[in-house]
């Protein structure tokens, strides 16, 4: 068998499960998970490497309609990604509706003229005769190249994604090294999942206008010390972020510190710090600051 390598755009609206399915699919961390929309921020490019094929996932931020310019520039990378892919996947929650988010999608894929894979997740929740339903709703909106139901949570039906996907790749050899899993560099990863703490913790108190820039990291024999710093937009969030007598910021701390050290099997020692930038997701030159505009170098 010839082997093929290519780009997925996987593009869907918030909380379809995007990140769900790349971490099954890669079977490592890449992406961050949460129950809140909208907690993919760049484009991150899972690689996964199998006998026959290289897939080379595009992750893309939740499409909605853009309220600030932080959101008009997650759509932007959105589309990029999809415009330079070899076939789209379009993840739908399949226990919601077709809704005008959906036909809002609809319209800028049907501009690309690629082929479109119409991924059906959380089939898990939906009973057997409703879901054949759903998957005929779909097919009258738009004439997808192929839909397949599955469930990023549990797992199943992702290796007939994977033989659907292999299908439109073209055929060539691998475009990246075999061991890589991702092109995103080990500190944005460390970032991200000190985001995801902040997040989880924080629950509905601390909006997406959190943004975590690593500002020192020395590694030593067995122990890496890092410094990062938390960017808010309003003085309130400070205070929940550091929370009664610094508790809140303490377990944050504790909890990324965890993670990292089983991530990067060593010692870690993370110090973190909250800073105030006032409305900053409205300032272009903020979200460049930040690296929030940064479209993956894959795609270039
Ligand atoms: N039951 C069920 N829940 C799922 C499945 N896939 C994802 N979820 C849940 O749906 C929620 C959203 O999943 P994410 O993977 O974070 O969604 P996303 O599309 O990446 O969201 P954004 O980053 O906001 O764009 C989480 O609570 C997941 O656990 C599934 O197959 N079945």
């Amino acid at each position: 068998m010839d082997y093929r390598s290519g780009f997925i755009a996987i593009v869907g609206r918030p909380n379809a499960g995007k990140s769900t399915l790349m971490n099954a699919l890669l079977k490592e961390k890449v992406a961050i998970m949460s129950d809140k929309p909208n907690t993919t921020r760049n484009n991150i490019a899972g690689i996964l490497t199998l006998e026959d094929a290289q897939y080379v996932f595009v992750d893309t931020p939740g499409i909605h309609k853009p309220r600030q310019q932080l959101g008009r520039v997650l759509n932007k990378n959105a589309y990029t990604a999809m415009e330079d892919c070899d076939v789209i996947g379009w993840i739908i929650d399949g226990t919601q509706s077709f809704g005008s988010g959906d036909e809002f999608i609809l319209n800028r894929i049907e501009q690309l003229k690629k082929p479109v894979i119409l991924i059906v997740n959380k089939v898990d929740m939906v009973k057997k005769e409703k879901l054949l339903e759903t998957l005929l709703g779909w097919q009258d909106r738009y004439n997808f190249d192929q839909i397949v139901p599955i469930s990023a949570l549990k797992e199943n039906n992702l290796n007939e994604l994977l033989d659907v996907f292999r299908e439109y790749l073209p055929e060539g050899g691998m475009l990246y090294p075999s061991e890589m899993k991702s092109d995103h560099d080990i500190n944005f990863q460390i970032c991200e999942i000190i985001r995801e703490k902040i997040l989880f913790k924080t629950r509905e108190e601390i909006p997406h206008s959190v943004a975590v820039l690593l500002e020192n990291k020395v590694e030593e024999e067995n122990k890496i010390f890092m410094q990062a710093m938390i960017v808010v937009d309003r003085d309130s969030q400070k205070g929940i972020l550091i929370g009664k007598q610094g508790k809140m910021i303490r377990s944050i701390r504790l909890a990324a510190q965890k993670e990292l050290k089983e991530k990067l099997k060593k010692n870690v020692e993370l110090e973190l710090y909250v800073r105030v930038e006032k409305n900053w997701r409205n300032q272009e030159q903020k979200i460049k600051e930040f690296g929030l505009d940064e479209l993956n170098e894959a795609n270039d």
